[in-house]
């Protein structure tokens, strides 16, 4: 007991060598303790972008120390850093399933490598839910494995305890459990047996289900749908017992999952191996974790300079992003649900022509409503009063949003990941490899904890939110002099000069908009005419035509009247949504009945048949 190592809490009693890996929230670097002097990984998480709070953290972070399995990666130590917590675990050389799947074995491993690392996931899975600890985010991208083979489960600062019914789920769509994306009871630690079940598809196929898509359409595949258990042809070489244990866990209704320890017995488990299998069939001969973090990052420094389609382009990044492992997926359930709501599966407003369509392209979003092979990205295009309204949009879209409407333009730009600003993409080959020699070069030196000075550049999901704004500077010289307001909740700031002079120009867009309404209603229909010019005439905003300012508060009060309608006819889909859900099931008590009622019938029937022969 005396023996016991300490791990110091403090930074600079570490230093950090390379970046292993990548999350929503921070790096993980190997890094060295030099007091003990021993190898371990640090994770670097940015406090700035969590959405919680220190003290939330710091209970999170104490309720890991006490987690002790060996199947659990233990939390050393903990330490502040400027605005960075370090986070000190074990090196787990291996780095994760989800990591090794991507590099070397794309279409998923074989079975008795499956059992095995499911099994060791799920003795972690047992000893969490027996501290009345849930996971909620097991995946493959949370299953580490060490230089000997040996699984653990990792991500354990997000567990909770007991039930749980939280806005804010830091999961990931594709691995979320339909009671989580509903949120209507509180989800309990059965949902992390979901998503296991997942982590069991996604380690048979190389990728999870439904991961090629946006996180808005996993979330209504998911609640559509039960992802697809390994049935098909290219699932033939899995066993029966595989298939039933994943089916198990995918059942929708919690209460019919089987525990972490009842799971345990199922005879899939049977084929598990030891790990030096783990050594000799998945990690021999793999490269260092670093060096695959340097081609994962080269490649996507290659995709900048690269001149694909967009849409090859969005489709590359996502790819990568899944590949690293990354996700920034953690978000606002019940705006994701809103959202989801107003879809239909391949488009974005329930009602072509419905009040919020409208209103968008009132707003000067003119092809929002155009058509899209794929569920597009949600965007929160912003409006002046700081009121959000989400869109989809692709990427290039989303640019052709953002900046000639200017709410954002310059002052805080959405550039999709891996992709430059149009104006500033790199034409210059060599510049552009120059700019790869320098990622390959900054992997090789000892990473800082200090943070850059340069320009603040925030990942949003695939988005890098930057705070460049050299272009409203251009534009707006006199800024400086206005006071400045938020147009997210991401904390960065607008100054209203670029808002007024944007919405100014809006509004007349807006003004010539309505003249060529009415010029249309004049010439298809010359006796609306005169109503529509009344109208028009009642209306303040045209009355306000030069008077931006009271064009902009009629602008807000109709904005607020329309999200009003929203919201409205969204509790109203909701409750809609409850009924048939009530009614469904009333529906299946009703059978089940009818079903009871003719088996007894039936055996009636056979009973006085048979009595009838014996009597004859
Ligand atoms: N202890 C560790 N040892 C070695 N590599 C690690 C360790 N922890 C994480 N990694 C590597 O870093 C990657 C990112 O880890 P992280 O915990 O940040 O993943 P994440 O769950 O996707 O992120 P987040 O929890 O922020 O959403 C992992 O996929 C893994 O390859």
């Amino acid at each position: 007991m005396g023996d016991k190592k300490i791990y110091p809490d403090e930074a600079n009693a570490y230093k950090l060598l390379e970046e292993v890996g990548e999350g929503s929230h921070g790096s993980v670097y190997r890094a060295i303790c030099l007091p003990l002097n021993e190898i371990v990984a640090i994770k670097i998480l940015d406090l700035d972008k969590s959405r919680r709070s220190w003290d939330e953290i710091s209970l999170k972070a104490e309720t890991w120390r006490q987690m002790n399995h060996p199947n659990v990666v233990k939390l050393y130590s903990c330490f502040l850093s400027d605005r960075a917590l370090g986070v000190v675990m074990p090196f787990m050389a291996g780095g994760s399933c989800l990591h090794i799947m991507k590099a070397h074995f794309p279409d998923g491993f074989e079975e008795p490598v499956i059992a095995t690392i499911l099994k060791e996931t799920l003795k972690a899975l047992e000893y969490l839910h027996r501290q009345r600890q849930f996971h909620r985010d097991v995946k493959a991208g949370n299953i580490l494995v060490d230089a000997d083979g040996r699984v653990r489960l990792g991500g354990v600062y997000g567990t909770s305890g007991g039930t749980q019914s939280t806005k804010f789920y830091p999961g990931t769509p594709c691995w979320m459990a339909p009671e989580v994306m509903q949120n209507v009871h509180d989800y309990d630690f059965k949902a992390d047996i979901w998503s296991f079940g997942i982590t069991a598809l996604e380690l048979a196929h190389g990728h999870a289900p439904f991961s090629q898509y946006p996180p808005l359409k996993v979330l209504l595949k998911t609640l559509q749908n039960v992802p697809s258990c390994p049935n098909g042809e290219q699932d033939k070489h899995f066993s029966k017992s595989f298939k039933e244990m994943v089916a198990m866990c995918l059942v929708k209704d919690p209460i019919k999952r089987p525990t972490a320890e009842k799971l345990l017995k199922h005879s899939f488990f049977k084929s598990a191996r030891s790990s030096d299998y783990i050594f000799q069939h998945v990690l021999d001969g793999l490269p260092p974790l670093w060096e695959c973090m340097k081609v994962s990052k080269l490649t996507e420094a290659a995709l900048v300079a690269d001149k694909r389609t967009p849409l090859e382009e969005q489709e590359e990044r996502s790819q990568n992003e899944y590949k690293r492992g990354v996700n920034n997926w953690s978000f606002d359930i019940e705006d994701l649900k809103m959202q989801c709501a107003l879809i239909k599966d391949d488009g974005f407003f329930a009602e072509r022509g419905d009040n919020l369509s409208k209103q968008l392209s009132v707003l000067g979003v003119k092809d929002l409503e155009s058509s899209s092979n794929s569920l597009p990205d949600l965007v929160n295009v912003c409006v002046p009063n700081g009121l959000r309204l989400s869109a989809k949009k692709s990427d290039a879209q989303l640019l052709e949003i953002a900046r000639p409407h200017n709410f954002l333009n310059g002052a805080k730009s959405l550039i999709p990941l891996g992709r430059k600003d149009p104006k500033h993409i790199d034409k210059d080959p060599l510049r552009a490899s120059r700019s790869t020699n320098d990622l390959l070069q900054a992997g090789n030196k000892d990473v800082s904890l200090e943070k850059s000075k340069g320009t603040f550049v925030q990942r949003k999901g695939r988005f890098h939110v930057t705070s460049d704004n050299v272009e409203l500077v251009e534009a707006f010289p006199h800024l400086e002099s206005y006071p400045s307001f938020s147009v997210s909740d991401h904390g960065a700031t607008v100054p209203v000069a670029a808002v007024m002079t944007q919405m100014q120009s809006f509004l007349h867009q807006t003004a010539i908009q309505q003249e060529m309404a009415l010029n249309l209603i004049t010439s298809i229909c010359p006796g609306e005419a005169s109503s529509a010019q009344q109208l028009l005439s009642k209306s303040s905003f045209r009355n306000a035509v030069g008077t931006g300012l009271y064009m902009v508060e009629s602008n807000v009060d109709r904005e607020h009247e329309l999200l009003q309608q929203a919201a409205e006819l969204q509790s109203r889909i909701v409750i809609l949504m409850d009924e048939l859900q009530s009614l469904k099931s009333r529906n299946i008590q009703l059978e089940r009945q009818l079903n009871a009622i003719y088996n007894e019938e039936e055996e009636e029937r056979i009973r006085r048949e048979e009595a009838s022969k014996e009597e004859y």
